[in-house]
């Protein structure tokens, strides 16, 4: 009898190349203090961020951390060196197109949740859809319902944020950074004002959310076992990146 293993034998599984979203080769980024010194917050930075992945960096406070997220996220612009953003030179877009690029393509998910109080918790994730165009924007309230829904919190649609726990503050604040499908999320301290348990329920559901979406997610964190789920880490030391293979049980934080 034939032997028929080499027809059913299954070609190897093709991986879909890394896009890649933001990249940095010797970035730095300094300002002028009042006396006029220069201080040189990064110094020679390199970075990639890829499609889909999940990097965590970590560092002392003051090492320089919100300010390389600022410049990921299209907020401020290197003082040396060169940022591509989906492959376009950040410094050669105006301030209105990287505005215009941050809005579609980033979202932001920070430490105090910076939600708007006095609005419901389904406002506040319509809120960056009243940028969006087209069907987006007309059907903003069903998908920004659908996004609630998503976190766990549709049937907390109408509440206010401060009748809402930190935790659920920010799953609502997660649902709107992911709101309009970025494709990078920038998280600086997600769990910093939660306890140990809810960040670490947090951190899972972003974690689970963006790769649900494709999103590539930078982390910004003091700590080690937020850093633990990412998949690439970096440690930022007096504004100097350097790759950390396994996250540091302890001794990271300020
Ligand atoms: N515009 C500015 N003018 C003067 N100093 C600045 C400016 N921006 C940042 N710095 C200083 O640069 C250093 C790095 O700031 P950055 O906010 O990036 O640190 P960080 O690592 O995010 O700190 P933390 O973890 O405490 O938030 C700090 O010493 C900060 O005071």
């Amino acid at each position: 009898m034939e032997d028929s293993r080499e027809e059913t034998r299954e070609e190897p599984k093709q991986e879909t190349p890394k896009e890649t979203l933001v990249s940095l080769r010797s970035v730095t980024r300094s300002v002028t203090l009042p006396d006029d010194q220069q201080l040189h917050i990064l110094k020679g930075i390199d970075l990639a961020v890829y499609s889909g992945d999940h990097t965590a960096i970590v560092g002392r406070s003051g090492c320089g951390k919100s300010t390389l997220l600022n410049l990921l996220g299209l907020l401020d612009v290197p003082t040396s060196g060169e940022l591509e953003f989906l492959g376009q030179p950040a410094d050669r877009l105006g301030n209105n197109a990287r505005a215009r690029l941050r809005g579609s393509t980033v979202g932001f998910v920070f430490q105090q949740f910076n939600l708007l109080p006095g609005r419901s918790a389904l406002d506040n994730v319509i809120t960056p859809l009243f940028y969006a165009k087209g069907k987006e924007f007309w059907r903003r309230r069903e998908i920004a319902m659908d996004m609630l829904d998503r976190v766990g919190l549709a049937a907390r649609a109408t509440t206010m944020p401060n009748m809402l726990s930190g935790g659920e503050q920010q799953r609502v604040a997660i649902a709107r950074a992911l709101v309009r499908r970025p494709r990078l999320i920038l998280a600086d301290e997600p769990t910093g004002a939660l306890d140990v348990e809810t960040g670490q329920s947090v951190m899972a559901l972003l974690d689970t959310v963006a790769t649900e979406t494709a999103a590539a997610l930078v982390t910004i964190t003091h700590d080690t076992n937020v850093a633990a789920l990412a998949r690439a880490c970096y440690r930022l030391d007096s504004g100097v990146l350097s790759p950390l293979s396994v996250p540091a049980a302890a001794g990271v934080g300020a």
